[in-house]
């Protein structure tokens, strides 16, 4: 036997008033929702009927009027007393449309402030029908009444509400004009709290303004008033298509990208939400939209936009526009673009990623770190017939001013984006080569020494070598500039991550040891190069305690890690340390004294 669900009401009414909005405040947008569409439903029989609705609070009650269709008391019965019916959902598509609501929960949410809520209505479509009262509590309880005629002659709806304890404030003039204020600012029909207008219709986009400049003005005051900041520009945004009008305004600071914009959008003039994140892409973090639509569906709660396929294109079209508005800021004003990459280019960096055509468009424009300084690839692929990149900001300082100084020039690929875009180079610009600079690409690059003048220095490299052994590190001699980089330490990541795992696995256990002790040799390695032309190694070479020489190579070795700004291994904190005391030792030790019976100071006779 099929049975039907049992409500309790007392239940239903507090969870769709106190649960599903975020704020009390919502009561009054469903309130001026109601009034609005009641309207259009009447001017769509009778198109020169009044528009108006009118919101009176006083004492700790509120009173809205509209000049709508009205309810007979079947409509009553039907429409008001039953949660889940409205008659916005009936009609044809095309009329639903034109409705804000759709969900028959909206009445509800003035139980969040009010304990009762008294509806007099009277029917536009049925001149016979009287008034008609409705009356109802937040237990779920309502009684219907018809009214003599003059209760109410005009067609048309008037809410009461009266205040919940402690929720009066929100029946307060002051309150119910700023919230009227903040959802019906661009409603189409003659709003007023008493007789004060609430609208500012037309919307500033829609406006006429003198001249470009007057409009641009007339923006960013818009701007200030709505989102407290100045905006760089602001992006009009027309999509009849979607029936979409509206701006997206620049930030003038950059943001994190991952921070998702807030934008507010207006659904048919009444504000929707403050916080549609969903509306640009991911990559348009660094403007704030402002605009009006037909087309977006709003959530049960009416705080977002529904995601369906209306919001993807909506989204769509947006994206293009503001990448249209960049490629005319590329062809036409490059100082304002100048001026815009200055503080987001991370937001541009991010959308040519996915986007050939942008990326090739921003270019010029885009900067990048080099060992030139920042530059645009372009300005770089003129420069280099290779462009060389580091992964890691940490690899690009460890070999960027030696690179330099050899003539290899360096992209820091380290930035967010930035590998995966020079990595794209080769695509946009066809004929330009990348490649990732490795340690061997340095060691290449610096000047092999003279065989004989190697010769002459094999007992100090010998001393070296052994020194160096036991930190998995090898030795090389090469000449480069500049002369102050005695020695320069060399670390591919990949050589890192391998010698990284085969630590490990040797860690682990006999099997694998034995199996990785015959790998052993091939372990890639760190590898120190000593500057054949630096000084500093000269005079460390003709060192003739092979216990100095030890405690040198020691600290090179750490003064080069140090340079490369790499973490140091505890057994590099511990060379470094002992490398330091041991130069520190000898520098204070007292010199052998020529004469024997000169004895140090202190000591007793
Ligand atoms: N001021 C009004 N004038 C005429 N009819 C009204 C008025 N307020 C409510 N109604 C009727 O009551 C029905 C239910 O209203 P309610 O606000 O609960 O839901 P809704 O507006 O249809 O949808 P939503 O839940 O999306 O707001 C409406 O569909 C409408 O037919």
């Amino acid at each position: 036997m099929a049975n039907t669900f049992q409500v309790d009401l007392r239940g239903l009414v507090d969870l769709l008033s106190h649960h599903l909005y975020s704020s009390p405040k919502v009561y009054l947008r469903e309130l001026l929702q109601n009034g609005v569409d009641a309207v259009t439903a009447r001017r769509a029989v009778e198109p020169d009927a009044p528009a108006s609705v009118r919101l009176v609070p006083e004492g700790g009650t509120l009173r809205v009027e509209d000049s709508g269709i009205g309810l007979t008391e079947a409509e009553v019965h039907s429409l008001l007393a039953t949660i889940g019916r409205s008659s916005k959902r009936d009609g044809l598509e095309a009329a639903r449309a034109e409705f804000l609501g759709q969900f028959g929960i909206g009445l509800l949410a003035c139980f969040v402030v009010a304990e009762e809520i008294r509806v007099v209505s009277r029917s536009a479509r049925d001149a016979e029908a009287p008034p008609v009262e409705w009356r109802a509590r937040d237990d779920g309880s309502y009684t219907v009444r018809t009214l003599p005629e003059d209760a109410r002659p005009e067609p048309g709806t008037t809410v009461h509400l009266t205040a919940r304890p402690g929720a009066a404030e929100w029946l307060a003039t002051d309150r119910v004009t700023e919230l009227a204020r903040h959802y019906g600012s661009l409603l189409p029909y003659d709003v007023r709290v008493g007789d004060t207008p609430v609208s500012e219709r037309p919307a500033v986009w829609e406006r006429h303004h003198p001249g470009p400049a007057a409009r641009r003005a007339a923006l960013a005051r818009h701007c200030r008033e709505t989102f407290g900041f100045t905006p760089l520009d602001a992006i009009e945004l027309d999509v009849p298509l979607a029936g979409l009008r509206g701006v997206a305004y620049v930030l003038p600071s950059a943001v994190s990208p991952a921070q998702r914009g807030a934008h507010r959008v207006h659904l048919k003039g009444m504000l929707l939400t403050e916080r549609a994140d969903d509306l640009l892409p991911e990559w348009a973090f660094f403007v704030r939209c402002v605009l009006d639509t037909d087309s977006l569906r709003p959530t049960a709660s009416r705080e977002n936009l529904y995601a369906d396929d209306t919001l993807a294109a909506v989204r769509d079209v947006l994206g293009t526009r503001i990448r249209d508005w960049l490629s005319e800021l590329a062809a036409g004003d490059q100082e304002r673009l100048a001026h815009f990459l200055s503080v987001h280019h991370l937001g541009v960096k991010s959308l040519a990623r996915h986007d050939p055509e942008m990326f090739a468009v921003m270019l010029p424009w885009l900067p990048f770190e080099t060992t030139e300084g920042h530059l645009s690839l372009d300005e770089y692929a003129r420069r280099h017939p290779v462009i060389h990149y580091t992964r890691t900001t940490e690899e690009f300082r460890q070999v960027a001013a030696i690179a330099a100084a050899q003539g290899v020039g360096v992209v820091n690929g380290g930035y967010t984006y930035d590998t995966e875009l020079v990595e794209l180079l080769p695509r946009a610009r066809p004929g330009t080569a990348v490649a990732e600079l490795d340690t061997d690409t340095v060691t290449a690059h610096l000047d092999p020494v003279d065989a004989e003048e190697e010769l002459a220095l094999t007992a100090f490299l010998a001393v070296a070598r052994a020194t160096l052994e036991p930190l998995g590190c090898d030795v090389v001699l090469r000449a480069f500039q500049p002369l102050t980089v005695p020695a320069l330490h060399l670390d591919d990541r990949q050589a890192r991550h391998e010698r990284a795992r085969a630590e490990e696995a040797e860690a682990a256990d006999g099997l694998w040891a034995g199996i990785l002790g015959s790998l052993r040799d091939s372990r890639p390695r760190a590898r120190l190069v000593l500057n054949h032309r630096s000084p500093l190694v000269h005079r460390m070479a003709r060192a003739e305690s092979e216990e100095l020489l030890a405690a040198a190579v020691e600290a090179l070795y750490g003064q080069a890690l140090l340079m490369s700004q790499r973490p140091l291994r505890p057994a590099d904190s511990a060379l470094l340390n002992r490398a330091f005391l041991a130069l520190l030792d000898w520098a204070v030790r007292p010199q052998a004294p020529s004469d024997p019976t000169e004895r140090p100071a202190g000591e007793p006779h």
